[in-house]
């Protein structure tokens, strides 16, 4: 049956879908959208959860009767707008894409004002009825949902279990890599570290063995570097005001999940960048920070270093930093003031 499923074949094969699987509860806030339709279908081809919970403002009964046909093992609910508590009952893991996305000229801030309220709300709703929950955050402006959710949760708030998915960052850059080396993008493994938008979005070039032959700081590295911190915009512009990247952003979560979930049922070694509540650069005011980050059962077990970067990387580095201690703040603030 799992022919078609390359990547998930694999994973089953590695033993890790056994029936000895803890069973794991996984529900979809924003299940009806554009992200969250085709991250309901992946995550229901995903072996590691026993059941999905499908939430949305609009739309998510019937997708989940849609997707729970689908013949794989895990049950699905999809819950009406007035059942967002019922959603969440004994759900180990939340993933939330709800809220609205980007239109032309617009930047991710600009979604703030709307999402902002979205992400408070519906993380009111989780620090209640499933507080110990691992927090997949994917709703824009990441840099400062991420944020917002940690100050909802307040004295509640568990640095380990909330993630914001930098993970289409990761996805982009071994794409977009490849298309200018010649290499299987699947081979290429790109630490992508800083935040969610624009020149926040810092590629470590330099640790990628397949990125030895750009010059760093050269036209060729500086175009790559460009794409991977606006790749984002390339999909805005090309829907054309219908939206922004779905597809791929419904595998890239999908990924992430799938690296949570593994790391949950005890394998080890499992690093991938997030962004986390992070000491990295607490000192300079940055309290979020995505690098690379071990997952173990709890969640986050440890935030690696950033290594060895180079001088072309620190300069990306610093004009990352005052755009992240902004948007984080703005969340901050947000959640105080309201
Ligand atoms: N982290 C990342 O890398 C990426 C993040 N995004 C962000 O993901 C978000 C969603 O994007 P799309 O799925 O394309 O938008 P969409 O508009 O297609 O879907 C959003 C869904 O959220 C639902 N929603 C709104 N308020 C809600 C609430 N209070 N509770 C539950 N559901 C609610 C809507 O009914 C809708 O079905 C946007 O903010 C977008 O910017 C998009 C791509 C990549
Ligand atoms: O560009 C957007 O607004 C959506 C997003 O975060 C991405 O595609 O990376």
């Amino acid at each position: 049956m799992f022919s078609r499923l390359p990547r998930l074949a694999v994973r089953g094969a590695r033993g890790f879908a056994s029936s000895s699987a803890r069973q794991t509860k996984v529900a979809v806030l924003g299940a009806g959208g554009g992200i969250g339709q085709p991250l309901s279908l992946l995550l229901k081809m995903e072996p590691l959860i026993s059941s999905l919970s499908l939430y949305d403002i609009r739309g998510a009964p019937g997708v989940g009767a849609d997707v729970s046909h689908v013949d794989t093992n895990s049950t699905v609910k999809g819950y009406p707008a007035d059942q967002l508590e019922a959603a969440l009952e004994g759900v180990d893991v939340v993933v939330i894409p709800a809220g609205v996305p980007r239109k032309p000229g617009m930047t991710r801030d600009d979604l703030f004002n709307t999402n902002a309220s979205i992400v408070r709300d519906l993380a009111k709703a989780t620090s209640k009825v499933c507080p110990d929950a691992h927090l997949l955050i994917i709703s824009n402006p990441v840099n400062s949902t991420v944020p917002i959710v940690a100050a909802t949760y307040g004295a509640k708030f568990n640095p380990k279990r909330l993630f914001g998915v930098t993970t289409l960052d990761v996805v982009r850059s071994s794409r977009f890599l490849g298309e200018v080396t010649g290499d299987r993008p699947e081979d290429i493994k790109v630490t992508v570290v800083g935040g969610h938008s624009g020149v926040t979005i810092v590629p470590l070039l330099s640790q990628t063995e397949q990125a030895k032959s750009l010059q760093l700081g050269g036209a060729e590295w500086g175009k790559l570097v460009h794409r991977i911190q606006f790749g984002g915009d390339e999909v805005v512009k090309a829907k054309d005001g219908a939206g922004s990247a779905t597809l791929s952003m419904a595998y890239a979560a999908s990924k992430f999940t799938n690296s949570l979930l593994r790391a949950i049922n005890g394998e080890k070694g499992i690093i991938v960048p997030s962004f986390v509540r992070s000491p990295l650069f607490e000192a300079e005011g940055v309290d979020f920070f995505s690098s690379n980050v071990e997952l173990g059962p709890e969640g986050v077990e440890k935030i690696h270093e950033l290594g060895a970067i180079s001088p072309e990387e620190q300069k990306l580095l610093d004009a990352c930093i005052p755009d992240l201690i902004k948007n984080i703040k703005k969340g901050q603030e947000f959640v105080a003031s309201s």
